[in-house]
């Protein structure tokens, strides 16, 4: 039978709705082990999934939505001025699409060896963690509009606490304690990135061999993403090469596995290959809206030995990798990411320290 293509969509409610607070409802623990095993069998097979019933606070993500897209409308100066002048000092801030560093084409075979691919057609503003321990810099906010710092700060807290919940049902499926990553997320240097994608007159179906890409194919580096998109797009390479769309739902998130979290599993768990196509409206200009996002990319303590978990190597499945720090894991995908033209496996344009 013919693996069906899809990408599972995970009620979360057993596990964000447990609190005596809230109704005086408590989650059976059949119920919470459900979840458990749905997300384990999703991260072993595509490494996507879409979560309902998340917990995040409604309110706090429809201000960092609004502050976001008034952000993203102000003009290019004002934007500016939250643009970064060193990278390693603070690799944080606003980011126009040229300015986004070009990494290389995995799509082989569809643009010439020699040829960098197109920019991504976007423009990005990033946020790193509120820790001084996390030895990151100190967050700087762009001063206008006025709300989107406050926005800002309340959305990654929301985000800090889903992240939480996720790696409790993450160690769980992964046979280990509960409480496994918890003082591995103490001083994490998680970032937030808001995603502005430009609308485009350029029909989609004009050639319908060729997808109009918006953000190039990549893989995320840390150990799980927790995306909110503001519409379709969203495609995963699927094992047999194929593009699949991530199902667009109102009031869900989408979670991915990040490469630190493959490693960390032997490669039982998958980092899987996704990019951003235009999905052509059918209007009369065949053009595509201007697509929002927020992405949270949930890294661990940089001082974190990431060692091959004792539950994932076994006779069939030998150690692969040898101990390394979180940090220097992260910073060795930063630089890979930044080398112009060089063959990495899973390299592009992205950045997301
Ligand atoms: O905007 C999206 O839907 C995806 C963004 C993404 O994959 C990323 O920023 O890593
Ligand atoms: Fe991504």
């Amino acid at each position: 039978m013919q693996e069906e293509k899809r990408i599972p969509v995970i009620d979360l409610s057993a596990w964000t709705q447990r609190t005596p607070s809230a109704g005086g409802t408590t989650s059976s623990d059949d119920e919470r082990r459900g979840v458990v095993e749905l997300v384990g069998k999703a991260c072993t097979s595509v490494g996507f999934f879409a979560i309902t019933n998340h917990g995040v606070n409604s309110t706090r993500l429809e201000s960092l939505w609004q502050s976001a897209r008034d952000f993203f409308d102000l003009p290019a100066p004002v934007k500016l001025q939250s643009k970064t002048n060193n990278e390693t000092e603070y690799p944080y801030g606003y980011e126009q699409s040229e300015t986004l560093v070009v990494g290389k084409q995995l799509d082989q075979g569809v643009k010439s060896d020699s040829l960098l691919p197109p920019p991504d057609q976007k423009e990005t503003f990033s946020l790193g963690p509120n820790n001084p321990l996390a030895g990151m810099p100190p967050r700087r906010f762009p001063s206008q509009p006025p709300e989107l710092q406050e926005a800002l700060e309340e959305y990654f807290q929301e985000m800090e606490h889903l992240a939480t919940t996720l790696l409790e049902i993450f160690a769980l499926a992964l046979d280990l304690p509960q409480d496994w990553f918890q003082n591995k997320m103490t001083r994490h240097m998680s970032a937030l990135r808001l995603l502005n994608y430009f609308a485009t007159d350029k029909n989609a179906s004009a050639d319908d061999k060729t997808e109009i890409v918006r953000a190039g194919a990549h893989s995320d580096y840390g150990a799980l993403t927790i995306l909110k998109a503001g519409g379709p797009g969203l495609q995963v390479k699927w094992k047999d090469g194929e593009w699949v769309h991530v199902p667009f739902m109102e009031d869900s998130f989408v979670v991915n596995l990040g490469d630190l979290m493959q490693r960390w599993t032997n490669d039982k768990w998958v980092s899987t290959l996704h990019r951003v196509v235009v999905v052509p409206t059918s209007g009369a200009d065949g053009g595509a809206q201007r697509r929002q996002s927020i992405a949270y990319f949930c890294n661990v303590n940089g001082d974190t030995p990431v060692e091959t978990l004792p539950t994932c190597i076994d006779e069939d499945h030998p150690l692969k990798y040898p101990k390394v720090l979180a940090k220097d894991h992260l910073m060795a995908k930063h630089l890979a990411s930044m080398r112009h033209g060089e063959p990495s496996e899973k390299a592009d344009g992205h950045d997301e320290l």
